[in-house]
């Protein structure tokens, strides 16, 4: 099945965590499970914070364009669009807080659970689960706001 960010415009596909066209990135993938957004990594041996551990950045890197992925997916899914159809729904991430509740284990694939707790507006709110082999090892909830047109070039005031 194709992901969400298969379907990224390529201006926007350059991300460092989502962008298929980062060949440094994390390029991750994420889909629909019924009304929860998936993503599956697998870390690599540098994602080491303490040995046997995956770094927290990491993990927030993973949440954060997880959650901007669903907000997307979800705003096409209330307009009942399809994930190609224009103009495209791009979001940035307004606010992301993270929870580490146990340290994440390095030697296997995680797994991000999402759910869409909030459309309102140009806003979506996703809680995300991170789960290592089934045990939830961290929690995000993210804000993510539908891009404005001159995101970037507004004069800081
Ligand atoms: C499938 C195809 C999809 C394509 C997708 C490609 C995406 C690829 C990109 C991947 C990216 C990867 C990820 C990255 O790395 S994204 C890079 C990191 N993020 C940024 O650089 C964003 C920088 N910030 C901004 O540009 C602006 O501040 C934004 C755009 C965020 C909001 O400024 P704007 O002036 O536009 O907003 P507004 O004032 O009209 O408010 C609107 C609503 O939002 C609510 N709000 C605002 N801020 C926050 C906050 N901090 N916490 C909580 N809520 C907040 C606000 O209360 C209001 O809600 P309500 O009062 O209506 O309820």
């Amino acid at each position: 099945m194709d992901a969400f960010q298969d379907h990224y415009p390529e201006n926007v596909a350059h991300c460092y965590g989502c962008g298929r066209l980062n060949d440094h990135g994390h390029q991750i993938k994420t889909v629909w499970e019924g009304d929860e957004t998936v993503t599956r990594f697998t870390p690599e041996p540098y994602h080491t914070s303490v040995p046997g551990f995956v770094y927290g950045g990491l993990i927030a890197s993973l949440i954060d364009c997880h959650s901007t992925g669903s907000a997307a997916a979800a705003m096409y899914r209330a307009e009942g669009r399809d994930l190609d159809s224009l103009p495209p729904f791009r979001f940035v991430t307004g606010s992301l807080h993270v929870d580490f509740l146990k340290p994440t284990p390095i030697d296997g694939p995680i797994e991000l659970r999402g759910r869409i707790t909030e459309v309102k507006g140009r806003k979506v709110v996703v809680e995300t689960a991170v789960l290592a082999a089934g045990v939830l090892t961290a929690r995000g909830n993210v804000v993510a706001i539908q891009m404005p047109e001159d995101f970037g070039t507004a004069k800081p005031g």
